[in-house]
């Protein structure tokens, strides 16, 4: 089995401001992430201030950059040519969408080649992973934090999963639940099944919820995650049996800091779905293979799903669970969240 220790250093070394070498065979990328760094450390980083600066895809649209860009993928990362101007202040600049408004953007800048477009692609995905900004300073010369493709792959394997605990929980709407408490590579990433009642042979009426602190726990109106919440262990309590898993997927994957730079966008105007890209990410990242392993672990094949998202149906389906029904979790909108429901109508296929 491949060690996905690396990948957890590398996480944390990018949290700390550490530079991060991505490897893949004979080639390599080290990264310098904006959100840690200083302008001191970029200086120990790159001496010569040759270094380019790498960007999402969206992002670099958000910037105007992508129609100038050499050779990639249209949802490829960017690189940005370092010139005199394209200090570690303006890094942040062009990293943190935050800063749009307040930071006039003094270019030009230009799209120089992506030369391993593999490499910088999965620096990308490391900064999902540490729940940072998609945004890093790169050079050649190797560091002695090292991590290689497969290793980051490992890190995200759902097979590495295993149940770890499990107890009775009375909860409020299901006095007779079980929570059951799954392993992972991370401490934050610890994903948990409730089972409500009793099992009769029949296939379980399943909800697959993904963490909404700002919802589930203060009850933020801007979203429809705490009332779903409730509503999902009351509908499978009077269903006789089913499970929630509760998934640590906050902000659709992203993590709750930068779910956060999201709701500061949504407040300059932007939906949920271009938030999210402005910030370079996807607009859903959550990898839901984590609940079939769940599931799986729980003895389950056949379910029906409560959701109104056609895309949690195709994923479970896609890792082996066979969804025999769907089953609608719709919920009556309040005045905050009224714009954010019609964009999952509109934009990103929820029937709703
Ligand atoms: N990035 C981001 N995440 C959000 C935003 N609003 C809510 N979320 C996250 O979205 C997730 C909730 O989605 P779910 O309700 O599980 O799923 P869904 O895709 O809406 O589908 P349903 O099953 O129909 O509810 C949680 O992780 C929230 O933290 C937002 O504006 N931006
Ligand atoms: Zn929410």
């Amino acid at each position: 089995m491949t060690d996905a220790r690396p990948a957890t250093r590398a996480i944390d070394a990018l949290r700390h401001g550490w530079p991060v070498t991505i490897a893949a065979g004979a080639d390599s990328l080290t990264l310098f992430a904006v959100e840690t760094g200083d302008a001191g450390r970029l200086t120990e980083f790159d001496p010569d201030a040759t270094a380019p600066l790498l960007l999402s895809a969206g992002r670099a649209a958000t910037l105007k950059l992508v129609n100038q860009r050499a050779a990639a993928t249209p949802d490829g990362p960017v690189m940005v040519e370092r010139a005199p101007w394209l200090d570690f202040d303006m890094g942040s600049a062009l990293a943190d969408p935050q800063l749009d408004l307040g930071t006039p953007l003094k270019g030009p800048f230009r799209a120089i080649a992506v030369e391993q477009p593999e490499l910088a692609a999965a620096a990308l995905k490391l900064a999902r992973m540490a729940g940072m900004l998609p945004a890093f300073f790169v050079r050649k010369a190797p560091s002695d934090i090292r991590v290689t493709l497969d290793e980051l792959e490992a890190h995200e394997d759902a097979d590495r999963l295993s149940i770890a605990a499990r107890a009775k929980l009375p909860v409020d709407g299901a006095e007779d639940a079980e929570i059951v408490a799954f392993r992972s590579l991370s401490a934050s990433d610890e994903h948990v099944a409730l089972l409500i009642g009793t099992p009769e042979g029949r296939p379980p009426l399943v909800r697959l919820h993904s963490e909404c602190l700002t919802g589930d726990v203060l009850g933020s109106l801007k979203c429809d995650c705490g009332p779903q919440l409730n509503a999902a262990i009351r509908e499978i309590a009077a269903n006789g049996w089913g499970i929630l898993l509760y998934l640590r997927q906050e902000g659709r994957g992203i993590g709750l800091i930068n779910k956060l730079r999201a709701y500061a966008l949504q407040d300059q105007g932007f939906d949920t779905v271009d938030a999210n890209t402005r910030l370079g990410f996807a607009i859903d990242a959550r990898d839901f293979r984590i609940a079939a392993r769940m599931l799986h672990l729980l003895g389950q094949r056949d379910i029906r799903l409560l959701t109104n998202n056609p895309a949690k149906v195709d994923a479970l389906q896609a890792a082996g669970v066979n969804v025999i029904e769907r089953v609608p979790h719709k919920l009556p909108p309040n005045p905050h969240n009224e714009r954010y429901l019609a964009t999952k109508r509109d934009r990103t296929g929820h029937q709703l």
